[in-house]
């Protein structure tokens, strides 16, 4: 269970996210909406501890994240994994590369600095390729690959961290709305098999096709938490305002107005099974 508890965060004088609480059960999907400006990013970047709180405290089963520091700070960011807008690979590393530089955290810096991997290593990285299905493009440049294979990378390395939680901070903005259908099902199928994933959304219809719940923010403050059909068109309004709506709705080359390509390979469980709320 992550717990997020009167969570605060400023700029100078510009407060970014303010006096947030949630409570997040394993094994949830939950999306994250709001105006651009509305705290998205810094909130999953607390969680990650990219970005430290102002106040407030972040707990995970029991663990204090967002005061940890040194080796404890590297672990949970590796329980932690955290895919980006921009995918964040290196561009001139193969892809197999790039996929096991997901274990950095837990291996001997010299190793890494010598890009020297394990057999069993390079067969996980393999794997999470294959699971992806980019497992051709292991040996090519990461920046030959197109944004939608290149964020499947990302995903494929942050799977080789083996992480408890992926946060995904607008992970299909800079997509096509076939590959962001192809990355979100991806992180839909991930979820399935209990990893629990959170991940920031510019539109609400991409919300609504993937995550049982939605978190709305406006002003750094969350204004709603409930589920797809909870998310009424006056709902809407009071996150994205009533200029907002525009911007919610009309961004469909960075949405998946299609539904889900496929159902989740795995069936739930009752471990696995996202709750609302
Ligand atoms: N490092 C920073 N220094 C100063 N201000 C910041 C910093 N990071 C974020 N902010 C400000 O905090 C507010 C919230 O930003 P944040 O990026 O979290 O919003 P967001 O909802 O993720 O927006 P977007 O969708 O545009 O990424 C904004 O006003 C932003 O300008």
């Amino acid at each position: 269970m992550l717990r997020i508890s009167k969570v605060t965060r400023r700029f100078g004088d510009k407060t970014a996210v303010d006096n947030v609480n949630l409570e997040i059960a394993d094994g949830q999907m939950v999306g994250i909406i709001g105006r651009s400006g509305a705290g998205k990013s810094t909130l999953l970047r607390m969680i990650n501890r990219l970005n430290d709180v102002s106040s407030g405290i972040i707990d995970f089963d029991g663990l204090e994240v967002s005061s940890l520091r040194g080796q404890a700070l590297r672990n949970w960011q590796r329980d932690c994994a955290m895919i980006f807008q921009q995918f964040n690979l290196v561009p001139r590393l193969d892809v197999i590369t790039n996929v096991m530089l997901g274990r950095l955290n837990g291996r001997n810096p010299l190793l890494n600095l010598l890009q020297i991997f394990s057999a069993d290593e390079q067969y996980e990285a393999l794997k999470a390729l294959e699971r992806l299905d980019i497992a051709q493009t292991a040996t090519q440049w990461a920046q030959t690959l197109s944004g939608g294979q290149q964020q499947r990378v990302a995903i494929a390395r942050a799977l080789m961290q083996k992480p408890k939680l992926i946060l995904a901070d607008e992970p299909i903005a800079s997509l096509d709305p076939r590959n962001a259908q192809i990355v979100m099902d991806s992180l839909r199928d991930i979820n399935a098999e209990g990893i629990t994933v959170i991940t920031n959304l510019h539109t609400l219809d991409t919300a609504r096709a993937y995550c049982q719940r939605i978190i709305g923010m406006s002003a750094g403050r969350v204004v709603f938490d409930g589920s797809p059909d909870e998310l009424t068109t006056d709902v809407a309004r009071a996150i994205y305002g009533a200029d907002g709506l525009k911007e919610a709705f009309s961004e469909a080359m960075t949405s998946t107005s299609l539904a889900p390509l496929s159902a989740p390979r795995l069936p739930r469980t009752p471990t696995n099974a996202q709750q609302a709320p």
